[in-house]
């Protein structure tokens, strides 16, 4: 598996999905965080069916029953600012998982093109585990390279899973062009990218529809 998108069938996920993008519904800027973080708990239920499980007795009032556990927490990491809610989300079912937050953001010169500065990183220790990194848009699919780049120097996960609400296509090419062993889960995929780099129709500019608009640096 290495591409699954979840609107290929339709749920409660399509509906927050269709909240996300609806210029009248971003107004409201509390759902729109709210629905990152129900799509970011509906990802983590799907990625979890797919990571290793172990049978474990569980004591109840009146017996022992046998319960599939899973066998060990992932590492949730996502790109700062937008992906905090996906995170979040992620982190209400992964509930005992450690934690990575990396600032990668697109640093914009005055000629229109951006570089991705990647600054501040907190990582736990990486090696043989499951990692999945959020973050609500892969547009050019710049950020999650040049992430996943500086994630896979700090140890060696045994399982990579990107997830991000809405991808472009030509993002996702980049991404598994660079990291071709990465499970990418994405709530939809657009086909078109403006020439700055914006998913068509996608939503607008994720960071700012959740917390504000930011003065570039
Ligand atoms: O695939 P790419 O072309 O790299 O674009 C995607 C990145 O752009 C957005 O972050 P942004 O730089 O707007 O930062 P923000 O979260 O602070 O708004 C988004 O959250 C991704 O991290
Ligand atoms: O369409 C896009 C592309 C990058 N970042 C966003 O927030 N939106
Ligand atoms: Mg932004």
């Amino acid at each position: 598996m290495a591409v699954v998108n979840l609107s290929s069938t339709h749920s409660l996920l399509t509906n927050w999905i269709s909240e996300l993008r609806n210029v009248e519904v971003q107004t409201d800027r509390m759902r729109f965080r709210r629905n990152l973080e129900r799509i970011g708990e509906v990802f983590a239920y799907e990625i979890s069916r797919q990571l290793p499980w172990e049978a474990a007795e569980v004591a109840t009032p009146m017996g022992t029953a046998t319960a599939k556990v899973l066998k060990e927490q992932p590492v949730l990491a996502t790109i700062l600012r937008a992906g905090l809610p996906l995170h979040q989300g992620l982190l209400n079912y992964f509930d005992k998982a450690d934690n990575a937050f990396i600032s990668a953001y697109r640093k914009h010169h005055r000629d229109g093109t951006f570089e991705i500065s990647l600054e501040y990183v907190s990582c736990p220790s990486l090696e043989g585990r499951v990692l999945i990194v959020s973050d609500p848009m892969l547009a050019t699919g710049a950020s999650l390279v040049k992430t996943l780049q500086f994630l896979k120097e700090e140890g060696h996960p045994s399982e990579i899973h990107v997830v991000a609400a809405i991808a472009c296509t030509v993002g996702i090419e980049t991404v598994l062009r660079n990291h071709p062993s990465v499970h990418i889960w994405c709530g939809d995929i657009d086909d078109e990218l403006t020439a700055k780099g914006y998913i068509v129709p996608g939503l607008g500019d994720a960071g700012d529809l959740a917390f504000g608009v930011k003065v570039q640096m």
